[in-house]
């Protein structure tokens, strides 16, 4: 049993007081879902969001990380560092860092493995580019992205990796992939997991779906069968939106 996670990730947006609003609004609305519920924040909230959830069912997640330990690296942030104020999952490899940050399919591998081996829980996006979509190379795009993003993770590793497909063309756009087309990608990469791994970790493994989803197609998305949860950006900077998805 697949326990589906809804994500909101929060991009750059909201200052401290605007992210305590918010989450003031949510902390006492999802105490009675089966779903896992993670705010996925500005490094610049994290503590204060940990705080004020603190005792709710909303779980921390990061937006990125640094590969390395320490040292000088300007600007970034470590592994650690996220650990110690109590976040759980991180997000890597979003499209918006692949594509304004130059982050490689090595680079996102690298961050993937410091995140587990320091106990965070990586979110691995992958998706195709319109371009990518019209040429008809979805899968070959997502295959790539999957066999790169996991090489060199054991199989105890992967089962706390969850993986969101989130075509690039549906983020912020409000174009979404069908549902069934939707599936038909994440039932791949489940397929393509099970090449790399086995059978029980295919089965296992979460793979969210991410691209303009809202409350009005949320439950469309979540009935699908390979698809377990929602990888949310716009719909999760307001409460009565983001809980409309969390109760698809
Ligand atoms: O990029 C996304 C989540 O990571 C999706 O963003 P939207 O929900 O705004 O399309």
């Amino acid at each position: 049993m697949r326990i589906p996670i809804i994500a909101g990730n929060w991009k750059m947006n909201k200052n401290n007081d605007e992210a305590l609003h918010l989450v003031n609004e949510l902390k006492n609305e999802v105490n009675d879902t089966d779903v896992e519920v993670v705010l996925c924040c500005p490094f610049t909230a994290l503590s204060e969001v940990k705080k004020a959830t603190e005792g709710t069912k909303i779980k921390l997640g990061a937006q990125n990380m640094h590969w390395e330990e320490s040292g000088a690296y300007t600007g970034e942030i470590s592994a650690d560092m996220l650990l110690n104020i109590g976040v759980e999952y991180v997000i890597i490899g979003h499209s918006e860092r692949r594509q304004y940050f130059n982050e490689t399919d090595e680079i996102v591998n690298k961050k993937v493995k410091k995140a587990l081996e320091k106990g965070l829980k990586p979110i691995l996006c992958m998706g195709e580019t319109l371009e990518e979509r019209e040429g008809e190379k979805t899968f070959e795009v997502v295959k790539r992205q999957a066999i790169k993003g996991l090489e060199g993770i054991s199989n105890d590793d992967l089962e706390k990796v969850v993986i969101a497909y989130e075509p690039i063309w549906a983020i912020g756009t409000g174009k979404t992939a069908s549902s069934s087309d939707a599936n038909a990608v994440i039932a791949y990469i489940r397929d393509v997991v099970k090449e790399l791994y086995n059978d029980t970790i295919s089965e296992n493994i979460r793979i969210q779906y991410g691209g303009s989803v809202k409350a009005s197609n949320a439950s469309e998305i979540m009935m699908e069968e390979d698809i377990d949860g929602a990888l949310v950006g716009g719909a999760s900077l307001e409460a009565e939106a983001f809980l409309g998805i969390v109760r698809f």
